[in-house]
């Protein structure tokens, strides 16, 4: 389902990836590696937030160079980074999602609101959410939408534990297994169902 071939990267004379080649299929993939290794690197990489010097990454044959657009359609970051629109609020980041992604189904979204409990916050800005908040919030939007491939960076960071326990589940989900290829990046066992681990 995605493809990673001869990928080079590096950070102003700081070589992170030389001809890695990746291929996932659908299935959960715990990406580890210890800090700077690279994982967050390689998320926005898969994501179109960073460009690769060369190499191709693909996802179901569409290339991310070549179908930018429809690539993207395809892809979801949830990752820990400061939000990129800090002026929206919570509702105005869930409408801008549901209008970038077509078959986004806003009944699926209000289904991750209810169960992470975020209704109260819809009206506040992005930037006054706590920390688990805004986890929730990016995995609200995670979960709901229809995508082929989803990255999340450090999933269970910051989270309470019924938000841990009803992650996993939704993560650990047969059906959503078989549809999607999950890349999650952990410092920690992430005790999941899990297709394959990729040590960087
Ligand atoms: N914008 C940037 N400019 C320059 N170097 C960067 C930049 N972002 C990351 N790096 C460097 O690239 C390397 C990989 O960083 P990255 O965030 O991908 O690691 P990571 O594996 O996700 O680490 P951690 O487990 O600590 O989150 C690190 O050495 C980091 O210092």
């Amino acid at each position: 389902m995605l493809a990673i071939d001869h990928l080079n990267f590096e950070y102003a004379g700081h070589p992170l990836f030389r001809q890695f080649s990746l291929q996932l299929a659908a299935g959960i993939t715990w990406l580890r590696g210890e800090n700077g290794a690279g994982k967050t690197t390689l998320m926005k990489l898969v994501a179109g937030a960073l460009l690769p010097h060369t190499g191709t990454i693909a996802v179901a044959g569409i290339d991310s160079a070549q179908q930018p657009l429809d690539y993207r359609r395809q892809i979801h970051y949830s990752g820990g980074d400061t939000p990129a629109l800090p002026w929206l609020s919570v509702r105005e980041m869930f409408d801008l999602h549901v209008a970038l992604y077509p078959g986004a189904d806003t009944a699926a979204l209000n289904a991750q609101l209810d169960a992470f409990r975020l209704h109260g916050v819809l009206d506040q800005p992005v930037t006054t959410l706590s920390l688990g908040q805004h986890k929730k919030m990016q995995l609200s939007l995670a979960l709901a939408l229809p995508v082929a491939v989803l990255l999340i960076d450090e999933p269970f960071n910051g989270l309470d534990t019924a938000a841990v326990s009803y992650l996993r589940t939704q993560l650990a989900d047969p059906g959503r297994r078989a549809r999607q290829c999950i890349v999650l990046t952990s410092h920690v066992e992430p005790d999941l169902p899990l297709a394959q681990t990729i040590q960087l």
